[in-house]
C-alpha cells in the first residue's frame, strides 16, 4: 500500500497535553546520506522528541544541514544527493519513494539561515502557498494572515503593514515572517537552519523567544553555531563529527557533563 502523509486541518489545536510532551515524534534508523561518494552523514540513530527544541550542533561541514534537509526530503533536491536507512514519522518511513513530499513538507516545515520572503506583500508571502493549495475565502485568508503572525510574534509590529512588499520589512521581520509563512501551512515539524546567525542581536534575541514560545505547538530542530543558543533554548543537543552523531542527551548535561571527550573539546573550544 502507498505510504501517504495525511493532511489534518488544525487550525484551532488544543492545547498541548502534557502527557504528550517528550513522545518521540520523528526517528532516524542508520540514517547514511552521500553526495556522489561523499559520506556526510554516517549511521546516525537519532529519536527527535515531540513538542521539544533539539539542537544539532558540530564544527562546519559535518553535516548538521544535510541531516536536517533530509527530514523533509529537502536533499532530493539535490541531483547527487542520496540515502541510506530510514526517517520514520507517525509509523511511516519518509524516505519511502511513494511518499508525497509536497504533503510531507508542510506537515515537516523549513525555515533556511537567510531570510528569504517573496518579493511580495506581507499578505501575499503567507497567503501565496495556502492559494496554490485550495480555494480558500478571503475571510479565511485574513484569519491565517493575522493567526500565522500573532504566533510569530508579528502582528502588533506589522499589521498595518499587511500589504507593503515584505521586502520593506527589517532582516529580523522578514525572518520572522518567513516564520509564519511555514506556520499558516499548519505544520507539525519546524525545522531551522541557524535561523538567526544572519541576525543583529536584538532580532537574534526575539527570534530565540519565538522558538522557546513555538515549542508548546510544534516539534523543533534547529541547527545552530552558537553554543549559547543550543544551551539556552534547546531541551535535546546532538553533536555531529565528520558526518557521525558523537553524542546525543539532554542539553544541560551535553553541555555541563558529557561523556564523549570530543564533546567536552568542541563546546569548550578546544576545536571547530
Ligand atoms: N549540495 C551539496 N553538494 C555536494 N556536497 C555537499 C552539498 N551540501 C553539503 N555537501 C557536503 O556534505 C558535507 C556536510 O555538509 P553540511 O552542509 O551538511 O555540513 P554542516 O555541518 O551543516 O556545515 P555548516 O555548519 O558549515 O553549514 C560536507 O562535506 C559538504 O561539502
Amino acid at each position: 500500500m502507498a505510504a501517504t502523509i495525511t493532511i489534518e486541518p488544525k487550525m484551532h489545536k488544543q492545547p498541548t497535553a502534557v502527557d504528550e510532551k517528550r513522545e518521540t515524534i520523528l526517528q532516524t534508523e542508520d540514517l547514511s546520506i552521500y553526495y556522489g561518494d561523499n559520506q556526510a552523514v554516517k549511521h546516525a540513530n537519532l529519536d527527535i522528541e515531540k513538542h521539544a527544541i533539539t539542537a544539532l550542533i558540530g564544527p562546519s561541514g559535518c553535516g548538521k544541514s544535510t541531516f536536517l534537509r533530509s527530514i523533509n526530503r529537502m536533499n532530493d533536491l539535490i541531483p547527487v544527493s542520496w540515502n541510506e536507512g530510514k526517517i520514520m514519522y507517525e509509523g511511516v518511513d519518509i524516505l519511502s519513494k511513494n511518499i508525497n513530499t509536497i504533503a510531507l513538507r508542510k506537515e515537516i516545515g523549513m525555515v533556511f539561515q537567510k531570510p528569504n520572503p517573496f518579493p511580495k506583500s506581507v499578505y501575499n508571502n503567507i497567503t501565496h502557498a495556502l492559494r496554490f493549495y485550495g480555494n480558500r475565502k478571503k475571510k479565511q485568508l485574513d484569519e491565517i494572515v493575522e493567526e500565522s503572525l500573532r504566533k510569530a510574534a508579528l502582528w502588533d509590529e506589522i499589521k498595518d503593514r499587511l500589504h507593503d512588499s515584505a521586502l520593506s520589512l527589517s532582516g529580523g521581520q522578514q525572518q520572522r515572517l518567513c516564520i509564519a509563512r511555514t506556520l499558516a501551512m499548519e505544520p507539525n515539524v519546524l525545522l531551522l537552519d541557524e535561523p538567526s546567525s544572519a541576525l543583529d542581536p536584538i532580532s537574534n534575541a526575539k527570534i530565540e523567544e519565538l522558538i522557546l514560545q513555538l515549542k508548546e505547538d510544534y516539534s523543533i530542530v534547529i541547527v545552530t553555531h552558537n553554543m549559547q543558543q543550543a544551551s539556552r533554548i534547546s531541551d535535546k543537543t546532538a553533536f555531529f563529527l565528520n558526518g557521525s552523531v558523537i553524542e546525543y542527551g539532554e542539553t544541560e548535561k551535553i553541555f555541563t557533563n558529557p561523556d564523549q571527550e570530543k564533546t567536552e573539546d568542541y563546546i569548550s573550544g578546544r576545536f571547530g
